[in-house]
C-alpha cells in the first residue's frame, strides 16, 4: 500500500509518539522491577499521549506491551517476575494514534552484571536491524534483507529466528508484506516510495529453533539460550528511508548503559 502525504504524516506522528512511550518504559527499568511494573508505565504514556497501546486486546493478548526477557525470543506477557541483574529485557511497544500504528522494539541490559556473551548478541543484533535498514530503497525485494542479517548474525557465531517476521503496517497493525529475517525467504514485493513496513530481527546465541510456552503467547528458544530483538518502523521514500521511531540522538539505550 502506498500511502499519500496525509496518511505519511500520521505514520511520522505514530512512530514519534511509539519511541516516546518506549523511551518512557526505558527510564523505568532497573534491577527489582516487575515486567507488569514496566506494562504500567507504558499504558499510562499511552494515556498521557492519547493514543491506544496496540496490544492489550490484539488477539485476546492481556497487557499493553510485550516483554521478553533473556530466552524469551517474543511476545513475552508482562507478569510479576523482578527484573534481575544481568537479565536482557526487550520491551516491545506498539501504539494506536489518529488511525496509525507505530511499532518498536528494544533490548535493554537489566543492571551492571550482563555478561559479554549477552553484550555481543545485543550489540550484533542491533548491527544485524541497521545494516538491513541501510538497504532500504524504493526497488529493493523484501525477501532480500534476510540475507544480510543471516550473513552478520552467522559471522558472529549467532542464528537467525524463522518462525516471526517483520511486516506491513499503517492504518492495520499487521498487513503485507511479510518481512523475513532469514537467508532464502521467499517474501513476495518490492519496497517503493510511500510504503511503510518494520524490520524486528530475534537473533539467537543458540539454535534458531522456537518453541510456545502454554500461555499461547510466549516464544522461547528451544535449547534455552538467550535471544535479543530490535525492531523500527520505516517509510520507503525516494532516496531510501526514514526511521519513523528513531531515538533521539540515534544511539539505542544499551549503548548508553555500556558507557554508565
Ligand atoms: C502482542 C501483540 C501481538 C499479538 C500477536 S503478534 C503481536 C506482535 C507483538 C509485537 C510485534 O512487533 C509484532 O509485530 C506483533
Ligand atoms: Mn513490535
Ligand atoms: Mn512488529
Ligand atoms: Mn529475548
Amino acid at each position: 500500500l502506498v500511502l499519500n502525504d496525509e496518511e505519511i504524516e500520521g505514520m511520522r506522528v505514530a512512530g514519534r509518539i511509539g519511541r516516546e512511550v518506549l523511551d518512557e518504559v526505558g527510564k523505568a527499568i532497573a534491577v527489582g522491577v516487575t515486567t507488569e511494573e514496566l506494562d504500567r508505565v507504558c499504558h499510562e504514556a499511552c494515556i498521557e499521549r492519547e493514543c491506544y497501546p496496540s496490544p492489550l486486546g490484539y488477539y485476546n493478548f492481556p497487557k499493553s506491551c510485550c516483554t521478553s526477557v533473556n530466552e524469551i525470543v517474543c511476545h513475552g506477557i508482562p507478569d510479576a517476575r523482578p527484573l534481575e541483574n544481568g537479565d536482557l529485557c526487550n520491551v516491545d511497544v506498539t501504539i494506536y494514534k489518529n488511525g496509525y500504528h507505530g511499532d518498536l522494539n528494544e533490548t535493554f541490559f537489566v543492571g551492571d552484571k550482563v555478561s559479554p556473551e549477552n553484550r555481543k548478541l545485543v550489540q550484533v543484533t542491533y548491527e544485524c536491524l541497521m545494516q538491513a535498514i541501510a538497504m532500504v530503497k524504493p526497488g529493493l525485494k523484501y525477501r532480500e534483507l534476510g540475507a544480510t542479517i543471516q550473513k552478520h548474525a552467522t559471522a558472529n557465531g549467532l542464528s537467525v529466528v524463522k518462525s516471526f517476521c517483520g511486516h506491513g503496517i499503517n492504518k492495520t497493525f499487521h498487513t503485507n508484506p511479510n518481512v523475513p529475517h532469514y537467508l532464502g525467504n521467499r517474501a513476495m514485493g518490492v519496497m517503493k516510495a510511500g510504503h511503510t513496513f518494520t524490520i524486528e530481527p530475534m537473533i539467537n546465541i543458540g539454535s534458531h529453533e522456537t518453541t510456545m510456552w502454554p500461555d499461547d503467547w510466549t516464544a522461547a528458544t528451544k535449547d534455552g539460550k538467550p535471544s535479543a530483538q530490535f525492531e523500527h518502523t520505516l517509510l520507503v521514500t525516494d532516496n531510501g528511508c526514514d526511521i519513523l521511531t528513531e531515538r533521539a540522538g540515534g544511539k539505542p539505550w544499551f549503548m548508553d548503559q555500556l558507557a554508565s
